[in-house]
């Protein structure tokens, strides 16, 4: 595949070394210094860059018919409006706040925790979730997408990030030296404590899930996550 890189920080490098490792060419790399022109060889524009560029970069993609991975965080309050772009330009569009594949079991075991729990009120549900010292947002996209699969299956009806209330599941994030991303729920009693941990060691899982979302949506038409391509029925 030909690739293009929106954003080349910590993530596009990541990509751009295991891209190159699996044959495939990086024929454009954009970055907040350059204009988002000269796309048009490029089979899929992978983006992991900032909340303020996403949205606009993604759209001059469907623009040029290009099909977009994207991992960038912090941008979803637009979603329904790159969703309507990608329909009215027949575009190809992949979102996922965590493309790893160890991420993405960990969703499906979540949710069924979840609805297991939801039975339980004597449990009270927590998220933490550890980054690095450089991450823009809080709470992660991850933990927020824990969240909302959580509030999907039971009597919660948001998620707070400090301090939350009755009726909100409460997030916790933490900023330390050099963490790839941890992310663990917990269900707690006055009896005994249930928790689930995802701990990633370094970002070749990000990278690597997203390439195989890119391989996976060439010569397919539409708006697709990490269940399309890992094949996950739940
Ligand atoms: N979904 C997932 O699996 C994962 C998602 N992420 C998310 O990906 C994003 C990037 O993470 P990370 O690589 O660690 O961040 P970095 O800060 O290391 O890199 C961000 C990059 O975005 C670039 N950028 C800034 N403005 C623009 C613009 N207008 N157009 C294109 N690129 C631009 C920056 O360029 P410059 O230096 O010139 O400003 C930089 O190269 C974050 O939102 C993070 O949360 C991270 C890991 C996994
Ligand atoms: O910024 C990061 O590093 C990460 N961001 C994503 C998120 O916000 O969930 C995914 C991963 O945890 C790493």
């Amino acid at each position: 595949m030909k690739i293009a890189l929106l954003g080349y920080g910590k993530m596009g490098k990541t990509i751009e070394k295991l891209a190159v490792e699996k044959g495939h060419q990086i024929v454009a790399v954009i970055t907040g210094k350059e204009q988002l022109s000269k796309l048009s060889n490029a089979d899929v524009a992978i983006d992991f860059s900032v909340p303020e560029a996403a949205v606009v970069n993604i759209e001059r993609c469907f623009e040029q018919q290009i099909p977009v991975v994207s991992g960038t965080t912090g941008w979803l309050k637009d979603f329904d409006k790159v969703l309507k772009s990608c329909q009215n330009r027949n575009g190809s569009f992949i979102y996922a706040s965590n493309f790893s594949v160890g991420v993405n079991l960990f969703f499906e075991l979540n949710q069924k925790l979840a609805q297991l729990m939801a039975k339980h009120n004597e449990y009270k549900v927590s998220l933490e979730e550890i980054h690095h010292t450089q991450k823009l947002d809080a709470p992660s996209g991850t933990a927020i997408s824990l969240a909302n699969d959580i509030i999907a299956q039971s009597n919660y009806t948001n998620w707070k990030l400090n301090g939350a209330a009755q009726g909100e599941i409460p997030i916790n994030a933490l900023r330390l030296e050099d963490v790839k991303g941890t992310h663990t729920i917990t269900y707690q009693s006055s009896i005994d404590t249930i928790s689930i941990k995802h701990e990633a060691h370094s970002r070749e899982g990000f990278a690597l899930g997203a390439l195989l979302a890119a391989e996976w949506l060439q010569n397919k038409k539409g708006v697709f996550t990490m269940k399309d391509v890992l094949g996950i029925q739940s």
